[in-house]
């Protein structure tokens, strides 16, 4: 598995998001080979919470799927560890409750003993969430800090200075799933931020077509795509693991296309 600086070193990537357990773990197992394969440059695994409150419709009906599905951390994390032979490397989403439960040090080992390569917190600021970050770094667990078009310069500057892996820009002031996204100032958001970090910048939040992917890509070295994936998955769903396996293949496909057209 690459570490997620050769992934960025590789070009542009997409990043898919996916919630584990929707429908259930073995097809996500199923969908994160499937993405490897394809090209993802790195996979964004949500981790289903009760109440996630940075989500959209759409992936919180992912998340309560996966949580009547029965999964749970140690099954994700088994999940994962199952995998073998990927090349991109894993970021863990999730809320930080669910990780005070599991215990914070126990989830840096876990997450570390499936090779997990970063972890994504929406609820957990990187000021407030400095001890556990600071472990998490130390570990060789990079948190993946996330910045918005309102985040203002002092700000961005802290979180430049210590971002690891790479930083994520969201697309608007919004939630998951938002077609809004990205903003019409996408070009100036992403510039001003680059001059404040030298990690890679992924973009997300909206990007639910290759159109938007072909707009954004000169200004990004990342593009996450979480909403337009699990819809598919959810509307596959009936059919079965076959029907979803190549179904979210040929949407992401697409998207690859338009990411490394010139
Ligand atoms: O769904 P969208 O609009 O394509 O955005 C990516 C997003 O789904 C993924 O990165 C994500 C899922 N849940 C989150 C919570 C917070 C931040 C990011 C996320």
């Amino acid at each position: 598995m690459r570490t997620i600086a050769e992934a960025f070193d590789s070009g542009k990537l997409l990043i898919p998001y996916i919630c584990a357990g929707d429908p259930n773990l073995h097809t996500t197992a199923q969908i994160i080979k499937e993405l490897d394969k394809l090209g993802a440059g790195i996979i964004e695994v949500g981790m289903p919470f009760s109440d996630p409150l940075a989500d959209g419709p759409v992936i919180q009906a992912a998340s309560q799927r996966a949580l009547a599905s029965g999964t749970t951390m140690p099954k994700i994390f088994k999940m994962l560890s199952e995998i073998k032979g990927l090349s991109a490397p894993i970021v863990l989403m999730g809320y930080i409750n669910p990780i005070m439960k599991y215990g914070e040090s126990s989830f840096v080992r876990d997450a570390l003993a499936c090779n997990v390569s970063g972890v994504l917190i929406p609820d957990l600021p990187f000021d407030e969430g400095k001890e556990f970050y600071d472990m998490c770094a130390s570990e060789g667990l990079c948190p993946i800090y996330m910045v918005t078009p309102n985040t203002d310069d002092e700000r961005l500057g802290q979180i430049g200075r210590v971002a690891k892996g790479f930083l994520y820009c969201v697309s608007l002031l919004g939630i998951t799933g938002d077609a809004r996204g990205p903003i019409d100032e996408i070009k100036s958001y992403m510039e001003s931020v680059r001059t404040h970090t030298s990690v890679p910048l992924a973009l997300g939040f909206g990007i639910d077509s290759p159109e938007k992917v072909k707009a954004v890509k000169p200004y990004v070295d990342g593009i996450v795509v979480g909403s337009a994936i699990v819809k598919i998955i959810a509307e596959k769903s009936a059919l079965g693991e076959r029907a979803i396996k190549d179904e979210v293949s040929t949407f992401v496909s697409s998207f690859l296309r338009a990411l490394r057209e010139q």
